[in-house]
């Protein structure tokens, strides 16, 4: 194999599950890929159910061009429902993470995306736009599109330039875009590199999907998953999508707090609300035998 941009995952053999390896095929080559049949028609009518019910009838609408000004986003989604865990751990998307991503990587933005008829084409980027590393490179981070509508050209499918995770500096242009279009129950998987965007929707009815990404362990999530979930509602979350929500540390002991291990921490966060303020806090909250 050719691609010395993945620098980490070059050195790595192919999957030999026959599944996982030509996913991951697909994905070495185009940066993306479209995986068919993760989810049901009944669970992707249910998750559009839920974003009916959470947007309410007063929906707050994006507010510029990236989130789109015809567009509902629905962020903090961990906090706010439990419908969509079972799309955080699905096993094809694990599969590719623990391919291309660090062991150990984390959430970064997990929300819902309703685009309505007339919203124009969200400008085209790469999700890790913001780390400022020259390019080609291995990737930061992932991400995925869960398509609880049929991805369709013209309701605003997600539309990616195959190829463009191996590129420098070039910007992507809209006329190089594909539109990954494919029925309710499908994900399309990408690399941070890959430049995409959302399609304009000249349909009549809006297109309703969620966005879950991932990031390498050392990397600041986008969106703050510790500060934007109620830590009393980590009880009833899947132990993998905590884990995933930075709540425990890196090798050897990245995200640590006070000597504490971040889940031990966060009890301790929510002790700490229901008392005054201790100005004369322990110096060693970790005592001697404590692990992180
Ligand atoms: O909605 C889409 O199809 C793409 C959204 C996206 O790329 C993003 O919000 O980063
Ligand atoms: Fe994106």
């Amino acid at each position: 194999m050719t691609f010395g941009i993945l620098a980490e995952s070059t050195e790595k053999p192919l999957p030999s599950d026959p599944t996982l390896r030509e996913d991951v095929k697909h994905v070495l080559e185009n940066g993306y890929v479209i995986i068919r049949d993760c989810f049901s028609k009944e669970e992707a009518a249910e998750a559009k159910a839920e974003m009916d019910r959470l947007t309410g009838k007063d929906p707050i609408h994006g507010r510029n061009a990236f989130e789109g000004f015809n567009t509902i986003r629905i962020y903090s989604l961990l906090n706010k429902s439990r419908v969509f865990d079972k799309f955080a751990i699905l096993p094809r998307v694990l599969a590719l993470n623990d391919y291309f991503l660090e062991p150990g990587y984390n959430i970064t933005v997990y929300q819902t995306i309703q685009i309505a008829p007339g919203e124009v084409a969200q400008p085209l980027h790469y999700d890790d736009i913001f780390i400022r590393r020259p390019r080609p490179r291995a990737p930061y981070g992932s991400a995925i599109m869960l398509a609880f509508d049929d991805y369709t050209e013209e309701n605003g499918a997600t539309r990616v330039i195959p190829g463009s995770h191996k590129w420098a500096d070039r910007k992507g242009k809209d006329e190089e875009t594909i539109p990954c279009v494919c029925p309710a129950g499908s994900v399309i998987f990408f690399l941070s590199g890959l430049w995409h965007g959302a399609g304009p929707n000249t349909s009549s009815r809006p297109r309703y999907s969620a966005t879950l990404q991932f990031c390498s362990p050392y990397i600041r999530p986008i969106e703050n998953q510790i500060l934007a979930v109620d830590p009393r509602k980590l009880k009833d979350i899947p132990k993998k999508i905590v884990d995933m929500m930075g709540y425990r540390t890196y090798r050897p002991f990245v995200g640590y707090a006070d000597g504490l291990s971040p889940l031990k921490a966060s009890e301790r966060m929510v002790e700490w609300l229901q008392r005054p303020v201790d100005y004369d806090p322990p110096t060693f909250a970790h005592g001697v035998d404590s692990k992180l």
